[in-house]
């Protein structure tokens, strides 16, 4: 049996004060995630899942479902916008991950659960060369040879099929899917349990997409990581995703394994999603 790895449970995340109806007043029956009696909007709620290890869950919806509220909570991002409730437990953490201090949230971003931002400036430094960019990670983690961190940095521009005589370039001089490569390079820096891929494939040519999504599945088979996969087209989800969720109105609407949700998806709205696609 799998190890657990993650545990989300009862989270919710909404922007504004909120009120007594604002659950009753949003998610997929009320077709809105915005409190129409407070105006405060519901990101998320009511979200339950698990990641186990190795594994890849998808979450799809559309914009404004609240996929990327829910992701960066699990890769612990902006604690400073919104009100959060609820548990995420980790099996490498003993308490609620929302709750963590600032030391110990450093620590485990660093190394145990690294975010592939959906805006590639959020993730970079373009200024920085593309090796600096994975090395700054391998720094925070308290690798200090030089030698050792220009050799990690040149076997991770390997893996993700960087050219290595990129890697003292600024990564602004980079193309879009370099650009995302270097993002992917960091994020397995330093071995992670857990990636979370937030829209992999956005900003990227369609034949640029499906060759980062090769090497994400290749290196995330190949490094036996977990992850979680943030996307509003279902094509990525279906390639990367062994278990999938749908959100909507910032509910998870849907969920189970991704071949049975493609060949009998339940709720309409997924019908509705594969349908647009085939
Ligand atoms: N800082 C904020 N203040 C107020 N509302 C916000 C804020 N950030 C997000 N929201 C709202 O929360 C809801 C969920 O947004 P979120 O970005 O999580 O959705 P998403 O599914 O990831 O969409 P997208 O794919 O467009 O990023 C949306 O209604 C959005 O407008």
């Amino acid at each position: 049996m799998s190890m657990r790895l993650l545990e989300v449970s009862d989270v919710k995340k909404q922007y504004g004060s909120g009120c007594s109806a604002c659950i009753e007043r949003t998610g997929d029956d009320a077709g809105t995630n915005h409190c129409p009696v407070c105006d405060t909007v519901i990101a998320c709620a009511n979200i339950n899942l698990t990641v186990d290890a190795g594994e890849v869950l998808g979450i799809v919806g559309e914009s404004g479902s609240g996929k990327s509220s829910l992701a960066e909570l699990i890769a612990l991002e902006k604690d400073d916008e919104g009100e959060v409730a609820g548990d995420i437990s980790y099996t490498e953490y003993d308490g609620n991950l929302l709750a963590v201090d600032y030391q110990t949230r450093h620590e485990l971003k660093n190394t145990h659960l690294s975010l592939v931002h959906q805006h590639i400036r959020d993730g970079l430094e373009l200024e920085f060369s593309g090796g600096g960019n994975v090395a700054e990670k391998l720094l925070s983690a308290g690798w200090r040879r030089y030698d050792d961190v220009r050799e990690r940095v040149r076997s991770l521009f390997d893996a993700t099929e960087i050219p290595v005589d990129r890697m003292d370039d600024p990564t602004h001089t980079y193309s879009g899917g370099m650009q995302r490569r270097v993002q992917i390079a960091r994020a397995l820096a330093n071995k992670p349990d857990i990636i979370i891929l937030d829209e992999p494939t956005a900003g990227l040519d369609v034949s640029v997409q499906a060759r980062v999504l090769d090497m994400f599945r290749r290196i995330q088979q190949q490094n036996d990581v977990a992850a979680i996969v943030v996307s509003h087209d279902l094509s990525v989800i279906r390639l990367l995703a062994d278990r999938t969720a749908v959100m909507r109105h910032g509910r998870i609407i849907e969920s189970g394994l991704t071949d049975r949700i493609m060949e009998d998806p339940h709720h309409e709205y997924t019908q509705t999603l594969i349908n647009s696609v085939i």
